[in-house]
């Protein structure tokens, strides 16, 4: 049976990408990374994927008038490589309504928080300032809502007195190449099912789709 073709949108490092890139290297991964798309020329990912044999593509957002015109020529790239699943890793742009439209329930992305706590950008830092003592990543389908869209999976840690931002992002993405690639292979094995605003896991134990690392 042919495996799921999985498209990667970076911006930068990409270790999430890399996380799925081996991943997928495993022989019965129920999906394939067919490409990786960048809106950052320099994305550092690049030369991982590269070096990992996955085609890439860089789609500079600055040339582009507004946000629908650059996501219809991303979407374009990801269609012609057969991708089935968008997965957003590290990707910094705002999508148009019109991209989470046309691949709904077929783009998910992970979050350095645990949603719906703290969206947006700089969340390790919001989380430590608002004496948080838990914090994670999310999996969740993206909507146009900006990550709000149904959440799939979660892995939480603590926060430590002592953590800063940086050893608190360490942490929790530790958790996030545990999470992504779990997703992923549920989405490939066609167990997600959306309901509104709730995501069934078909198969799996009702905890599985929450991990918990209490490991500092
Ligand atoms: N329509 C949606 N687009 C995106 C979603 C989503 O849920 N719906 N998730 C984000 C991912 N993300 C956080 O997880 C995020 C990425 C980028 C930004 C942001 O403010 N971007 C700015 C540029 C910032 C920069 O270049 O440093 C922008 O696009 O103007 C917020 C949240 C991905 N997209
Ligand atoms: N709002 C989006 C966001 O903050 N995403 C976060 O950016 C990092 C990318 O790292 P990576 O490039 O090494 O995967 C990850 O921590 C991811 O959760």
């Amino acid at each position: 049976m042919a495996k799921l073709k999985v498209g990667i949108l970076i911006s930068g490092r990409g270790s999430n990408m890399a996380a799925l890139i081996e991943a997928a290297r495993t022989p019965d991964y129920p999906a394939e990374i067919a490409v990786v798309v960048s809106n950052v020329a320099s994305a550092a990912g690049l030369k991982t994927a590269q070096e990992a044999g996955v085609p890439t593509a860089v789609v500079p957002h600055r040339e582009f008038p507004d946000r629908e015109s650059f996501d219809r020529v991303v979407s374009a790239e990801l269609e012609k490589h057969g991708v089935g699943l968008v997965a957003l890793a590290g990707f910094m742009r705002i999508q148009s309504p019109w991209f989470p439209t046309h691949w709904k329930n077929r783009i998910v992305n992970i979050h350095p928080s645990l949603l719906p706590s703290f969206p947006g950008l700089r969340v390790q830092q919001q989380a430590i300032d608002a004496g948080s003592r838990i914090s994670g990543c999310t999996v969740h389908f993206v909507t146009a809502d900006l990550d709000a869209g149904p959440i799939i999976a979660q892995a939480a840690v603590p926060v430590l007195p002592e953590d800063t931002a940086d050893t608190l992002a360490a942490r929790i993405l530790r958790q996030e190449h545990r999470l992504y690639p779990m997703v992923v292979r549920w989405f490939a094995e066609g167990r997600l099912s959306v309901a509104g605003s709730r995501v069934a896991v078909a198969g799996v134990p009702q905890g599985a789709t929450l991990l918990f690392s209490p490991a500092p």
